[in-house]
């Protein structure tokens, strides 16, 4: 008898097909009122498939009294109530490493982007500008300081790029990574004072809210570009906006915000922005590792009692 699960919200049309055909799946986002569906069905469920996108916070898990094992599709797990899945000895899972070269390519895109001015250069050659004139100068990138918050699989992939570039890199944790040849920065403000870019790479949620504040950005500086593909929540945006409207910061490339899909208007605005949707981990290959992962874990945990990939 296929083990039964419920799903939150559609992943991919690839994985749903996949858990459609080895799991007695539920679409919880089919039903009318979902909270009044799991209140009277949720003690039928063994397992949660979720997509990165959606909440499985306390309310879902504790009306699930005998599900043992949450698979995310996704590195970030924020949106998990991971405490409230492990006082109920659930074990979640995610989706890490298979994300890590293209989230990092994008980093380097970004930075790259921003410094050079390859998207403001391309609406300017479109719109006929070059007919009349030419763009400013803008800011060299190899050899210059990269600045890295969080130095886990995306931090160390982009520090690989960005030695690729001949810059020298630096990185900010709670505390320093065993083996790294990079120097280590306890100080996250000292840390930006000494860069040129600051890459955004760490888990989002309540303990790294707004680490990326106003101080941090004045001490990234004028000439400073932060990039963000980690979570939207790391970086006071209204405080983002105010140090690049005053010109405090030199610029910034996002892969994510604090209210998506909404992106603040201001940052619309400016041209020494460059917006992305959540982009940096949909490339074809990334997509289809991801959505193995997150099934291969719910078919070990049902297999083992052990998933692949415990967060
Ligand atoms: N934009 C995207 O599409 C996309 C894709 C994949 C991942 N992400 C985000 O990137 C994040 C990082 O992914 P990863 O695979 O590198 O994770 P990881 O767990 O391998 O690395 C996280 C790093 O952040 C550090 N860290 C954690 N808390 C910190 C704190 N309070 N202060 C300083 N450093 C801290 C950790 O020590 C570690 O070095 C994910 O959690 C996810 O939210 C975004
Ligand atoms: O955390 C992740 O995996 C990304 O944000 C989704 O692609």
């Amino acid at each position: 008898m296929k083990h039964r699960i419920v799903q939150i919200g559609p992943i991919t049309p690839p994985a749903d097909a996949r858990l459609a055909r080895d799991y007695d799946v539920t679409p919880l986002w089919k039903e009318a009122d979902p909270a009044a569906f799991l209140a009277a069905h949720g003690a039928q469920f063994e397992g949660v498939a979720v997509h990165v996108r959606d909440a499985c916070g306390a309310g879902i898990i504790d009306a699930l009294p005998n599900a043992k094992v949450i698979a995310n599709f996704g590195v970030g797990y924020d949106k998990i109530d991971v405490e409230a899945a492990r006082r109920k000895g659930m074990q979640v899972s995610n989706t890490p490493k298979v994300l890590d070269g293209c989230v990092a390519d994008l980093a380097m895109g970004l930075a790259i982007d921003v410094a050079r001015g390859i998207s403001t250069t391309d609406r300017f050659v479109r719109a006929g500008g070059w007919k009349t004139g030419q763009r400013p100068l803008m800011t060299r990138v190899y050899g210059k300081n990269m600045g890295l918050l969080g130095f886990g699989g995306i931090g160390q992939a982009v520090g690989r790029r960005a030695a690729g570039f001949d810059m020298a890199v630096r990185y900010h944790t709670r505390r320093p990574v065993e083996g790294s040849p990079h120097q280590h920065e306890p100080s996250l403000p000292a840390l930006a004072q000494w860069a040129d870019f600051l890459v955004v790479a760490c888990p989002g949620g309540p303990q790294t809210r707004h680490l990326v504040d106003a101080a941090v950005l004045e001490a990234l500086g004028p000439r400073g570009i932060l990039v963000n593909i980690a979570r939207g929540s790391v970086v006071d945006e209204a405080a983002l906006v105010e140090a690049l409207q005053t010109g405090k910061l030199g610029g910034a490339g996002l892969d994510v915000y604090e209210n998506e899909p909404n992106v603040p208007e201001a940052l619309l605005a400016m041209d020494q922005v460059v917006v992305l949707s959540h982009i940096a981990g949909f490339t074809r290959e990334s997509r289809a590792q991801m959505e193995a992962t997150v099934c291969d874990n719910l078919d070990a945990y049902f297999r083992t009692g052990q998933v692949l990939n415990p967060v």
